[in-house]
């Protein structure tokens, strides 16, 4: 496992984060209550009632099978659900504000700064006719409100960060140059440049080779535990999950069918389904990330 040395996350990202890291907490940064989420064109429920709370510097980890509803859920979080999909119960509360009750305007403040996300299929949400750094480099222009030249050399260094070679070089190519793999990582920076409080990673880094995933882990783990991030991560991986989350909630047909602390879950899983899938998963190795510090 790589340990990413102090001067990996740039210098100012510690230290903004460090600020909100310590300031004091009042309640979780994100509260899932008994969210219900339906198909207006269906008329179906697809999502049954999903709670969780996050407080800072905690991560959450979302398992189960193919359209149980993880994204769906994610999205909502996020206000992004796709066209025809709404919030039918429950409330969703970002640092203590009902999202419900958020203008656009409020939600494009929100956004970028307070919870960010990274999704598969980087690809589609970068722009072709732009270079990668430059986007980066706007969202940080934007949202830190600092000059062209800081935000471009801030840019360069989240692309270090996420452990891409030669960022400068990067920094000014296109994504037709890139890697699928290069993208996904120029997306996790984009996504941690304007210092959220909150990451959702659905499925991030899936598609990564394994050196490269436990690289972004160790980053991921480093922002979270120096820097107070909070995570919701979402991956079909049990052991990404195991390694980075305290809690993490089973999902299956729209329903959670099981929440708890993460290695009560993974040790001791209550309902049959989640036994079916640590069974899946034995074979990746599970207990690697278990075991040691079930000795301690
Ligand atoms: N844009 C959409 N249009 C139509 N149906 C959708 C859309 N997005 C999600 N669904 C449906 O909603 C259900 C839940 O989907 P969701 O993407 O949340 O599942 P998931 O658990 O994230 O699955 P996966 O692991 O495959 O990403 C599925 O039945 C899916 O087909």
């Amino acid at each position: 496992m790589t340990t990413l040395s102090q001067n990996t996350v740039p210098e100012q990202t510690q230290r903004a984060r460090t600020t909100g890291a310590t300031a004091p907490t009042t309640g979780p940064v994100l509260a899932v209550r008994d969210v219900r989420i339906s198909d207006r064109v269906t008329d179906r429920e697809i999502v049954h009632g999903v709670s969780f709370e996050l407080t800072p510097g905690k991560a959450v980890g979302i398992v189960g099978e193919s359209g149980s509803g993880k994204t769906l859920t994610c999205r909502a979080a996020l206000g992004i659900l796709p066209p025809h999909f709404e919030i039918t119960g429950g409330s969703v509360e970002i640092t203590g504000t009902d999202i419900a009750t958020l203008t656009p305007r409020q939600w494009t403040a929100l956004r970028g700064a307070t919870i960010s996300a990274v999704f598969q299929d980087p690809a589609s949400y970068l722009n072709p006719s732009i270079r990668v750094g430059a986007q980066i480099a706007e969202v940080i222009r934007v949202k830190k409100r600092v000059k062209r030249h800081e935000a471009r050399h801030r840019a360069v260094s989240l692309l270090r960060a996420v452990r891409l070679r030669d960022p400068e070089l990067v920094y000014s190519q296109y994504t037709y140059e890139l890697s699928g793999g290069m993208l996904q990582r120029v997306l996790i920076a984009a996504a941690i440049a304007a210092e959220p409080r909150i990451l959702i990673a659905d499925e991030a880094t899936t598609a990564l080779d394994v050196t490269v995933q436990a690289e972004i882990l160790d980053l991921l783990a480093e922002l979270r535990e120096r820097d107070g991030l909070s995570l919701v991560v979402v991956s079909h991986d049990l052991a990404v999950v195991s390694q980075l989350c305290d809690q993490v909630l089973v999902m299956r047909q729209g329903n959670v069918v099981e929440h708890g602390p993460t290695r009560a879950v993974l040790h001791d899983p209550r309902h049959e389904y989640t036994r079916l899938l640590i069974a899946e998963h034995d074979q990746y190795g599970l207990e690697k990330f278990l075991a040691p510090k079930e000795a301690s």
